[in-house]
């Protein structure tokens, strides 16, 4: 199932659950904006490269759209218009005072030098400085971005409007980013992954994991869960797969990566199948990579208690369905990976307050958040006798909604 099918076929199930009016649905769903632009720039060899870039401004009941930009060779309207509507639910969810919003262009980051990326990069934000702004829309980092493709969007979209870096998070620390925005997303996942297994009497030092995707999200994951004692025994990225039933020495990992670029040939382990990995035994199993990667031909071999979403949209709702009825519990994107945005809330607080917090206050901050999430998490589940996922898109179109018709629609 195409990304927003899936995402809408979850907002529609939610909306019964809630019981909300059909005009209220219809204007919960239609997205606020939806941009698509040429960005042609010149390669270092002379020659002319074509690329379109796309910003979905979903909802802003709330606040600024807020969401990040990935750089892809699959983004396309369909998959960035799924990833905006996930940020609406997802930002409310977390009761940030935020809107959703996405963006990617489709290119292949792996194939470009820096020096293509930035004119990318800037030619990207040419085209759409003007409908963004720290109280309209604010980017972030997401797949194939990084804090430097941040800070070229913070200067080029200065050139216009003056310096502002409340206009995106995930920038270098150097021009205002938030100490601990780089390992946000993975400590939320790993805070998410304790409050979960807490409530069925687990600790992470006794269970053993396996993540898909070794970038930024799956490399911190697998880091802090390591730190918290937990054994993660298969870790794979795009060009291949490790393992070590022992456990492994992921820091070690980091620094093989750091070196060459993929997780493959790492000494500490044996090399795998990357394509076995959703089905390798243990107890938590972690998409950190791409979306749509279980589904109806591989949720029956999945051999984990919990999934885990680090990644947006890794689990078709073919998939859901099938992983409910084995019992297996999936603990939704909208609430898991929350701890990226989360911070970026925190760093763009520090922008318009021009005061910065201390590391240690961003941790215990974001905890505070993720657990408090869980908790309101838990008891719509309870109310609505629902799945995690019902219960996390419950809470955050209730929270939406809500905020919409006390704004009202004015004429
Ligand atoms: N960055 C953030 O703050 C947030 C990210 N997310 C989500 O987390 C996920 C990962 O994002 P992020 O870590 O930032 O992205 P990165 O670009 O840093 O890393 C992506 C990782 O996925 C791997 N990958 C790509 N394709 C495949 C594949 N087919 N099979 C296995 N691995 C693959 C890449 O491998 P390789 O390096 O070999 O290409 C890389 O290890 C995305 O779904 C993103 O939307 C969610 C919330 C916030
Ligand atoms: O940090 C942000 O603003 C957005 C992060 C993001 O894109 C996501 O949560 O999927």
């Amino acid at each position: 199932m195409k990304a927003l099918s899936a995402t809408t076929h979850y907002f529609k199930q939610a909306v019964k659950i809630l019981g909300l009016n059909e005009k209220l649905e219809r204007s919960l769903l239609i997205p606020f904006r939806e941009i698509k632009v040429e960005c042609t720039i010149p390669a270092d060899d002379g020659s002319i490269h074509s690329f379109v870039g796309f910003r979905v401004q979903h909802d802003n009941a709330r606040g600024p759209m807020k969401g990040g930009i990935r750089y892809h060779p699959q983004v396309d309207p369909d998959e960035v218009n799924a990833l905006a509507q996930l940020m609406t639910w997802k930002t409310a969810i977390v009761n940030l005072p935020y809107g959703g919003a996405k963006g990617g262009i489709g290119c292949d980051p792996n194939k470009l030098s820096a020096s293509e990326l930035e004119r990318l990069t800037r030619v990207f934000t040419q085209k759409i400085h003007d409908l963004i702004g720290a109280h309209v829309d604010v980017p972030a980092p997401d797949m194939g971005t990084n804090p430097q493709t941040m800070a070229w969007i913070l200067d080029e979209y200065s050139k216009f409007h003056g310096y502002s870096p409340a206009v995106v998070t995930g920038k270098p620390v150097d021009l205002g980013g938030s100490v601990g925005r780089e390992a946000a997303t993975g400590r939320g996942v790993v805070y998410a992954t304790e409050a979960l297994l807490k409530d069925f009497g687990k600790h992470i030092a006794d269970q053993t994991f396996v993540i898909q995707g070794f970038g930024n999200v799956g490399s911190w994951t697998a880091r802090l869960l390591c730190e918290k004692g937990g054994k993660v025994l298969v870790v794979s990225d795009a060009t291949g797969a490790v393992q070590n039933p022992c456990g492994i020495d992921v820091p070690g990992l980091i620094r093989h990566h750091q070196n060459t670029g993929g997780v493959k040939g790492f000494s500490g382990c044996i090399d795998t199948d990357p394509n076995s990995v959703l089905s390798e035994p243990c107890d938590v199993l972690i998409p950190a990579a791409i979306g749509g990667v279980l589904t109806r031909e591989n949720a029956h071999d999945v051999r984990a208690k919990f999934v885990v979403e680090a990644a947006n949209h890794p689990t078709d709702p073919d998939a859901d369905e099938i992983l409910a009825k084995r019992n297996i519990i999936v603990l939704p994107d909208v609430y898991a990976n929350a701890g990226g945005v989360t911070v970026s809330y925190f760093e763009w607080v520090q922008n318009i307050q021009g005061f910065m917090w201390e590391k240690h206050k961003v941790s215990t901050t974001l905890e505070t958040y993720m657990t408090n999430a869980y908790k309101d998490l838990k008891e719509v589940c309870k109310s609505k006798n629902c799945s995690y996922r019902m219960g996390a898109f419950c809470l955050g179109i209730d929270r939406v909604a809500r905020a919409t018709v006390l704004r009202g629609w004015g004429a």
